[in-house]
């Protein structure tokens, strides 16, 4: 098992953002700082963090909507920049499907939920019997097949929207799913609903998961391995009972207390604790120089004495 490919890895990517404001200089956003994770296939990894933490960031350059600035991402081992040929780029594409906080983002709202999933499924299972795949697919992401089909996107409700979106990666065969804060615009209700279909699909398809998400609670529902990030840099990953059952590094601490940002949250009395937050979250986004390994595969960041964000 150990020996296992990972299906996606990330070797030290780096992501500078030069913003050009119409007066003024050009300034640069270190967004990723050498961020190395892995993958395996039919497993989930969570990827959490607070806002602006990069983690958006990762899973769009995962999805080739961004390129790095350095660093490398392997899918099955294979550098996905050195996929030159249109087929091999098409077939990386496929493989790969985002899905989006906003479960309108993707779909047209014009064409039908049938346009949406025949189009995928004729392009990516020629050979299947349209209908009889298009019910299957409905079946599998627990909508119904008799109804849905004429529905437009506007007619379905948000959960729906987005099991659409899933219905989509399943169509185009997709074996890996980076699905960004999936269920964040979606009714406190029905987010666990979600995350159930997201289980689902990664035991009984195999699918492989990463899972964006600003609420480490919800990593444990869902992902066997769990990586926090905090401007920019992991700052510990490992298997996700330790990481947010038994949390070592300080800023993972901060966000199992539900205080990343002490500034927002926390007054009065809590003023002590207010300023632990804050020096750990000063620590926090120094450099990281190398690894820790606290328990089997499980591991936190060392940081350097000086701030380099
Ligand atoms: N296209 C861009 N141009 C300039 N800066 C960007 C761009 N995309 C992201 N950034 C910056 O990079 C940093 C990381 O952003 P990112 O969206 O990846 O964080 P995040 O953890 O996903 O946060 P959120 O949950 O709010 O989306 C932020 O400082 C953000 O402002």
């Amino acid at each position: 098992m150990l020996s296992e490919t990972p299906i996606l890895s990330l070797e030290n990517l780096s992501k500078t953002f030069t913003l050009r404001p119409a007066f003024g200089r050009a300034t640069q956003v270190n967004a990723l700082r050498n961020v190395s994770l892995d993958l395996m296939p039919g497993r989930a990894l969570a990827l959490v963090g607070e806002s602006g933490s990069g983690k958006s960031t990762v899973g769009r350059m995962i999805v080739g909507h961004h390129t790095p600035t350095s660093g490398r991402i392997l899918f099955e081992g294979q550098d996905i920049a050195e996929l030159t040929t249109r087929a091999d780029q098409m077939r990386y594409r496929q493989a790969v499907q985002m899905v989006f906080q906003d479960p309108f983002s993707a779909l047209n709202p014009a064409h039908t939920i049938r346009h949406h999933l025949l189009r995928a499924l004729s392009l990516h299972q020629p050979d299947a019997d349209p209908e009889t795949a298009l019910r299957m697919i409905l079946e599998d992401v627990e909508l119904d097949p008799l109804s849905t089909p004429a529905k437009f996107p506007h007619e379905l409700s948000g959960g729906q929207r987005q099991r659409v979106n899933f219905a989509r990666a399943l169509a185009v065969k997709a074996r890996l799913i980076v699905a960004d804060e999936p269920t964040s615009m979606l009714d406190v209700s029905i987010r666990k609903s979600i995350l159930g279909l997201m289980q689902r699909l990664k035991d009984e398809h195999g699918l492989s998961l990463l899972y964006i998400t600003h609420d480490i609670a919800t990593a444990e529902y869902l992902a066997e391995d769990t990586a926090v990030m905090f401007r920019g840099q992991v700052v510990e990953r490992g298997p996700t009972a330790q990481v947010v059952g038994a949390p070592q590094h300080g800023y993972t601490k901060l966000l199992r207390a539900a205080v990343p940002d002490p500034e927002l949250r926390l007054t009065g009395s809590d003023a002590g604790f207010a300023a632990e937050a804050r020096r750990v979250r000063g620590q926090s986004a120094h450099d990281v120089q190398a690894f820790r390994e606290v328990s089997p595969g499980h591991v936190i960041a060392e940081h350097a004495e000086v701030a380099h964000a």
